[in-house]
């Protein structure tokens, strides 16, 4: 379905991002907050949005903010961070110790902060007995530590060995461009609700979606908490869309939470009921439903066995749990989580799920499966298995994708990258296929 442009009615003025220069470096208090976001990462192998929201109700929102960006600094970069501070340690230090140092050099080496200010804040958070070491560590890389980076292959040492070998096998020499983009900012983008105007200072991508500046804080744009809005990846934007929901239409939304494309389906006209396994997940689907002003039932149950009363839907979207490999870019603790082993169990809960998802459909009823993974057991693996539950590809036309036929594959599937849409600011990796039941 070609995206749809509602008319400009009126304009609103977004705040400037990271209205704080960086003179000084972040706030203070938020150096305490990254180690406690690293901690949870690299110690307790927790994912960074629940260690976000353990942190203190407290804290002011553009501290909590500017801990979100240095911690994200410190795992996009870790295996390079690390090799540039390795020849200065004569022993392993301790884990905090270790992950203020990481913290230090990605301040100096990636943020712009001062040296005097990164050297002095970072140890000031770490344990009196290590000041000294870090102190020392520090002056040398803010003095060495750039020429140090330049002369690393930071693009391999900031990807897991398993993940570039997979992607590799996958993709081939677009490997490097794929972790490349993972090293970048990433900017901010949203789908516009219908009849919605974009912030200032969005700029319309041609797939629909709009895109703002990186370090733009969603909630102090106006018209967010009206509803204009929500926070979605251009490439997350396209299997709704892929779906072509007409008015009226009765849609199933299998794993919806936290609903960007339910949002869009029900945008679109759709009568939705959209199905979430996890209550805490389904609460804030219905949270951003009530804000979006979008009528949906919300069903809390497993949708590898949900069956409802009255089946027979017209479509039905699968955005599968996948191991998220494709959106490391904004989730960069998903390399520092997620091992060879986890990928198995997932192909599985995503075949059932589309086994059942086909049981969900009338005949002539359409399926998109979606997954946010790279890997291509999470994706293109499951086609042959999808005619053994009686579906039959309906394959993507290139005009479904405007700017963006490079992600058309073969048989009509969708593959994005990270390494496409370099020159805009790249793209998450998604898989998406459509099908009709037969
Ligand atoms: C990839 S996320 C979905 C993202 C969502 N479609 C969106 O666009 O915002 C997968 C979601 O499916 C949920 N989930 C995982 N397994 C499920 C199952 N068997 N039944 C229902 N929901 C499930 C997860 O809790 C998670 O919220």
């Amino acid at each position: 379905m070609p995206p749809t442009n509602p008319p400009a009615t009126k304009r609103v003025t977004a705040r400037p991002p990271n209205a704080r220069a960086n003179r000084a470096g972040p706030p203070p208090g938020t150096r305490s907050a990254a180690l406690a976001l690293l901690a949870a990462v690299f110690d307790r192998h927790r994912p960074l949005e629940e260690a976000l929201d353990q942190l203190p109700a407290a804290l002011d929102p553009r501290d909590r903010a500017a801990a979100h960006r240095l911690a994200a600094a410190v795992l996009r970069h870790a295996g390079s961070l690390d090799a540039v501070l390795e020849p200065h340690l004569r022993r392993q230090p301790p884990p905090v110790v270790r992950a203020a140092l990481r913290m230090g050099a990605a301040e100096l080496l990636h943020l712009g902060t001062p040296a005097h200010a990164a050297v002095d804040a970072t140890v000031a958070v770490v344990p009196r007995p290590f000041a000294g070491l870090v102190n020392a560590v520090l002056r040398k890389v803010a003095t060495e530590g750039a020429a140090a980076l330049a002369a690393l292959d930071a693009e391999r040492l900031d990807t897991p060995p398993w993940l570039w070998s997979a992607w590799h096998a996958a993709y081939g020499p677009a490997v490097r461009g794929i972790a490349r983009a993972h090293r970048l900012p990433v900017p901010l983008d949203i789908t516009l609700a219908p009849g919605a105007t974009p912030p200032e200072g969005a700029e319309q991508l041609p797939t629909g979606s709009w895109r703002l500046p990186e370090g733009t804080r969603v909630t102090d744009l106006p018209g967010f908490a009206e509803g204009a809005f929500w926070v979605q990846d251009a490439a997350a934007a396209l299997p709704a869309r892929l779906l072509g929901v007409r008015p009226g239409e009765r849609v199933a939304d299998l794993c919806a939470a936290p609903g960007g494309k339910t949002a869009q389906l029900a945008a679109a006209g759709g009568i939705v009921t959209a199905v979430e396994r996890e209550p805490k997940r389904a609460a804030r689907l219905r949270e951003n439903l009530a804000r979006l002003h979008l009528a949906v039932g919300v069903v809390e149950a497993d949708a590898a066995t949900w069956m409802p009363e009255e089946a027979g839907f017209d479509a039905v979207l699968l955005d599968a749990p996948c191991s998220a490999t494709g959106i490391i870019r904004r989730h960069p603790d998903i390399p520092h989580l997620k091992r060879p082993k986890d990928i198995a169990p997932l192909v599985e809960a995503q075949a059932r799920l589309l086994a059942q998802a086909a049981r969900l459909l009338r005949p002539g009823g359409r399926l998109v499966l979606a997954t946010c993974s790279l890997q291509p057991e999470e994706g293109e693996a499951h086609l042959a298995r999808a005619a053994t539950f009686g579906l039959a590809p309906d394959p993507i036309a290139p005009t479904e994708l405007p700017g963006l036929r490079t992600a058309l594959m073969r048989g009509g599937t969708l593959r994005t990258r990270p390494d496409m849409w370099e020159e805009k600011g790249g793209i998450d990796g998604f898989f998406a296929a459509r099908f009709r039941k037969l």
